[in-house]
């Protein structure tokens, strides 16, 4: 048997939408692997009721076939699905991982980022990897049709999960598909700034590439308390923040010091809309890591 765990992932960081991503410390689902005749998948975990243990709707089920690994794979839930947190990518990455090093296929970590993409065509019905790429690499990642570039990061996050639940497929649906060509040109410059912040770890920058003024505002409907919360955030200390991939999870970026205030701000902000909410106080961290 193989154990892996990967990460919830942050995708979009506000300018970067359906290409950047950033792998979190914390909450990580557990995945464990064994060779069968045909794929089974059992979960456990938060959320897990929700989740289908059929292969076919399960994003775990689509790695399998496409690595042609059948295996039994229970999957144990730390990431809740629905949440904006990466849930359905946190369990692609680690079957990627654990199947290719189960079967001895011989993929590389970036090879692998396209294979754990075919489960997000499951359940959202597009391939995009902005959230498998950090599940599987770690780090800030910027994902693009040539390829995947990892900047490594070192920063203060917080990411507020309110009792509410957005699916991706749901908040794609508001995303406007055509833009003007001033709104590209501040999206290109915001994009830019964040960029040159992650390789710098510099809160300041990245939370001040975090605007953006096409995706997320769109979708912020979908979230009850969306204004007050990021002004909380900021109020307590954070240089930004925004929609967690699809929502409704919130992600901060923190000044030095201000990681718990910022955390209890979210929370009550959230409660004082009658919305109840957790906070991960947590930072960039690794990709999916194999125990034996
Ligand atoms: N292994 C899995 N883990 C979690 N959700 C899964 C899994 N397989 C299928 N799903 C389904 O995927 C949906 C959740 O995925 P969705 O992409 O909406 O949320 P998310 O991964 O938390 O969000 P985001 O991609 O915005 O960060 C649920 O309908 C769930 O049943
Ligand atoms: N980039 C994706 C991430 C969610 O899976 C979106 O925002 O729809």
């Amino acid at each position: 048997m193989l154990i892996v765990r990967a990460p919830a992932t942050s995708a979009n960081l506000g300018s970067g939408f359906d290409v950047f991503g950033v792998a979190l410390d914390r909450p990580a689902d557990v995945v464990r692997v064994e060779k069968a005749e045909r794929t089974t998948i059992e979960v456990t975990g938060v959320g897990s009721r929700y989740i289908p243990e059929d292969p076919k709707r399960n994003t775990v089920g689509a790695v399998a076939e496409a690595l042609s690994a059948p295996a039994r794979i229970r999957i144990d839930k730390g990431v809740r699905p629905a949440s904006g947190l990466g849930s359905s990518a946190a369990s692609a990455a680690a079957a990627a991982v654990a199947l290719n090093e189960l079967y001895d296929r011989g993929r590389s970590r970036e090879e692998l980022v396209p294979v754990a993409a075919e489960g997000e065509a499951v359940v959202s019905g597009a391939a995009h990897a902005d959230n498998v790429a950090p599940a599987i690499l770690g780090g800030f990642t910027v994902v693009t049709e040539e390829g995947v570039t990892r900047v490594d990061a070192d920063l203060s996050l917080v990411a507020c999960l309110p009792d509410i639940v957005v699916s991706t497929r749901d908040a794609r649906s508001v995303v406007p598909d055509r833009v003007a060509l001033t709104d590209l040109v501040e999206t290109v410059g915001h994009a830019a700034t964040l960029v040159a912040g992650m390789a710098r770890s510099d809160p300041d920058l990245v939370g001040r590439g975090m605007a953006d003024g096409v995706v997320t505002p769109a979708r912020a409907d979908l979230i009850d308390g969306y204004d007050e919360v990021c002004a909380a955030a900021r109020d307590a200390g954070a240089t930004g923040a925004t929609i967690s991939g699809a929502g409704p999870t919130i992600l901060a970026v923190c000044r030095s010091g201000t990681q718990r205030a910022v955390a209890v701000s979210m929370i009550e902000a959230f409660e004082e809309r009658g919305v109840e909410a957790q906070a991960y106080r947590t930072g960039v961290g690794d990709g999916a890591t194999i125990y034996r």
